[in-house]
């Protein structure tokens, strides 16, 4: 329980340290509050009388210039002022807005206070800073940065000794002071709660002015305890485009143990442990929820973003000297851009097969909540294609997405490769140095394509990336904070490679948030589908292509070892060698190796085939004079060769016709004829 405050002891009580300190000289720190005793220091040095009684009439000009000079501070003071007003109305009181150097701008107060006030000078036009009106709670708190309470003959004049007042200073966006605001009344109405609301006051109006400079940026809001996120208590950082940081209020500062110096060169990635991205897909997602956040401490926050989330999203790399101090962007790397494919999403894949549908719903699931995932299946089963529609489905499609075949470049190059190095690094390397995949990635997804190929010296180096969210390229020390969406794709069972110690097992489980397996080409319900589709694709929109029953039937029966990539490119083939008034997809439009199974797969099938005996007899019937005897085995390529010529000039050169006559594919006559 709170004691009643006395007004009359607290008068005696000051009493006595006036003459203390007045006229003993003595200082009375047991008597008086520091700021207040810091502040009659202050006006004795500054030789000020504490009988003078004079005031200076208000300047009604210097008001409205003062008003001019500080409109930012009084439009977003104004409202609050009113409301402020409006809680302590008929009580002998008002509520007054000073600007920095203590001119009063602005007030509103009960008529009958007002007019004693007056008699003091206080109201707008008057300055009450210290040197012009000694101790008084506006003039006190702009000098000490601090909210005070200036009670009676606290008050350096004892003209002014019949006031109490209480206020609060107001700093900018950049900390810097632009005002106070005050409560003053007659000592004997003394308030208790009034420090605590002007000091409630001033915050709100320091976060009206906060938001409204950083609206068209990021805005983090965070406490360390999450019922204060969203309240007057929260703390507040600003985070442009790059993730750079470009403000922060004081209880942001106190939280995070900053001094404001040192904020041009720190990066949001420096304070944090959750990635950038992971907030902006969580606002994106759900914005009123909140996320807790580890500081790069230990401490744990809760916070929540809001503003210009887009900007955000597509944030690039930063480079940090060796003490970690931020000093500047990593230059532009060319060939880093969103995906190519135009409506590639997680939708798009699905044909129709159960297994990949599940796939694509587990996916969509967590798209945006920052989970690493494996993408097992075959070789061409469509595994990059799969991380390159679950990166452009996420909120962070924009971004770059940026891929690594472990096993296409040798083990020596792939730790530079990913992690980037500085200029003579090594032998061989660049003199300018170069950007590493990860950093690359930055603000994307970093696509790691035949993990399991990936030598365990680096697995541990990767490990540690991912823990910690920093690079650090060959040759330096400098750790370089990155913000990325990991995808990695195996063909190889991880987990067995984990139990034959070929891979480690912390890497393993780092990486494996979400596994997805793929089906196999031959696995999948929707070959059909799926041949329509790429048919589409390949022919393009103003081509009606499609597969012969015969075809569609072998396609569908072949055990398709190269899976899709395979039958993208038997498409791809089939519909190149398609004359210009064909449109129909026929065996012997196929690649020679495909033609050759699918062809035993198409005689066979129930779609009964033209049988080869007849298209050969046809064709020696073409043939008018066909050598017999030992002869004709030594002139067996004369033979063909006659054999085709006839068979073209039968069917008036069309290559398909002729094929399809001498039972062989397209490509198989063209390669014949180009040998002859
Ligand atoms: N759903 C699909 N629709 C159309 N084309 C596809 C689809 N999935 C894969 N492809 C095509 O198949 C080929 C192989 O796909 P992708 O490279 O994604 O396979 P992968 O499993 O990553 O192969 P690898 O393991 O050999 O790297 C690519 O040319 C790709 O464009």
């Amino acid at each position: 329980m709170q004691v009643p405050f006395n007004t009359e002891a607290r008068s005696m009580s000051l009493q006595e340290a006036r003459s203390l300190y007045f006229d003993r000289g003595e200082v009375p720190e047991a008597l008086l509050d520091r700021n207040v005793l810091r502040s009659w220091e202050r006006c004795r040095q500054a030789g000020l009388d504490p009988a003078f009684k004079g005031t200076r009439d208000p300047d009604m000009r210097a008001v409205t210039e003062a008003r001019e000079r500080n409109r930012t501070l009084l439009s977003h003071a104004q409202p609050v002022l009113e409301h402020l007003f409006e809680q302590i109305r008929n009580s002998h009181s008002m509520v007054i807005l000073a600007d920095a150097q203590g001119m009063l701008i602005q007030s509103y107060g009960d008529p009958d206070f007002l007019s004693r006030a007056e008699q003091v000078a206080l109201r707008p036009g008057a300055s009450w800073n210290e040197f012009d009106r000694g101790t008084n709670a506006v003039g006190t708190a702009l000098a000490e940065r601090n909210a005070v309470n200036v009670f009676g003959s606290e008050h350096f004049f004892e003209s002014n000794a019949f006031l109490t007042c209480s206020a609060a200073p107001i700093l900018d966006a950049q900390g810097r002071l632009i005002g106070a605001l005050d409560i003053s009344s007659d000592y004997r109405a003394y308030q208790r709660h009034s420090l605590g609301l002007v000091k409630m006051s001033s915050r709100i109006i320091e976060k009206r002015i906060f938001e409204a400079e950083f609206a068209h940026q990021g805005l983090l809001s965070f406490h360390s305890r999450p019922d204060h996120v969203g309240s007057l208590c929260e703390a507040l950082l600003a985070i442009g485009p790059d993730g750079d940081l470009l403000g922060a209020d004081q209880a942001a500062l106190d939280l995070l143990g900053m001094r404001r110096e040192d904020l041009p060169r720190r990066h949001y990635t420096m304070l944090f442990d959750v990635p950038l991205g992971t907030l902006v897909d969580r606002a994106r997602r759900d914005p009123s929820s909140l996320i807790a956040i580890n500081g790069r401490n230990g401490e744990r926050f809760y916070g929540r973003l809001r503003g210009n989330l887009t900007a955000l999203a597509t944030s690039g790399p930063v480079l940090l000297d060796a003490r970690g101090e931020r000093v500047g962007k990593a230059p532009k790397v060319e060939n880093v851009r969103p995906t190519a494919r135009p409506g590639l999403t997680l939708k798009s894949l699905s044909t129709g097969d159960e297994r990949l549908q599940a796939a694509i719903d587990k996916a969509t699931r967590v798209l945006g909540r920052d989970i690493p995932i494996l993408i097992q299946g075959e070789s061409g089963a469509g595994k990059e294609m799969f991380a390159k529609a679950f990166h452009n489905s996420g909120p962070r499609g924009q971004g770059p997405f940026v891929a690594l075949n472990c096993a296409a470049i040798p083990e020596t190059l792939i730790e530079s490769e990913l992690f980037g190095y500085s200029g003579g690094a090594f032998t061989g390397a660049r003199k300018e140095g170069a950007v590493g995949k990860i950093q690359q990635a930055h603000g994307g997804t970093l696509f790691l394509d035949e993990i399991g190929d990936m030598p365990l010296s680096l697995q541990a180096r990767l490990l540690r990336v991912l823990q910690e969210r920093c690079v650090t390229p060959l040759g330096t020390n400098k750790s370089i904070p990155v913000d990325i969406t990991l995808v990695c794709a195996t063909h190889r069972r991880l987990k067995e490679e984990v139990a034959r110690g070929g891979f480690r097992e912390d890497l393993y489980y780092r990486l494996n948030g979400l596994c997805i397996n793929l089906p196999s080409l031959r696995e999948r319900s929707d070959i059909g589908s799926l041949i329509d589709k790429l048919l589409r694709e390949e022919a393009g929109p103003d081509r009606n292509v499609t597969v012969s029953s015969r075809v569609m039937d072998a396609f569908l029966n072949y055990r398709w070892p190269g899976n899709i990539r395979q039958l993208g490119n038997v498409i791809k083939v089939g519909i190149a060698l398609l004359d210009d008034d064909e449109d129909v997809i026929e065996t012997w439009h196929l690649p020679d190796d495909v033609f050759e199974e699918i062809g035993a797969l198409a005689s066979s099938s129930p779609v009964t085939p033209e049988p080869v005996t007849a298209r050969v007899a046809e064709t020696m019937a073409c043939a008018e004079a066909v050598p017999t005897g030992a002869a004709a085995f030594g002139r067996l390529e004369e033979i063909e060769r006659d054999m085709i010529q006839r068979t073209l000039e039968a069917e008036n050169g069309n290559i398909s016709a002729a094929a399809r006559r001498l039972g062989i594919s397209r490509n198989t006559l063209y390669r014949k004829l180009g040998r002859f």
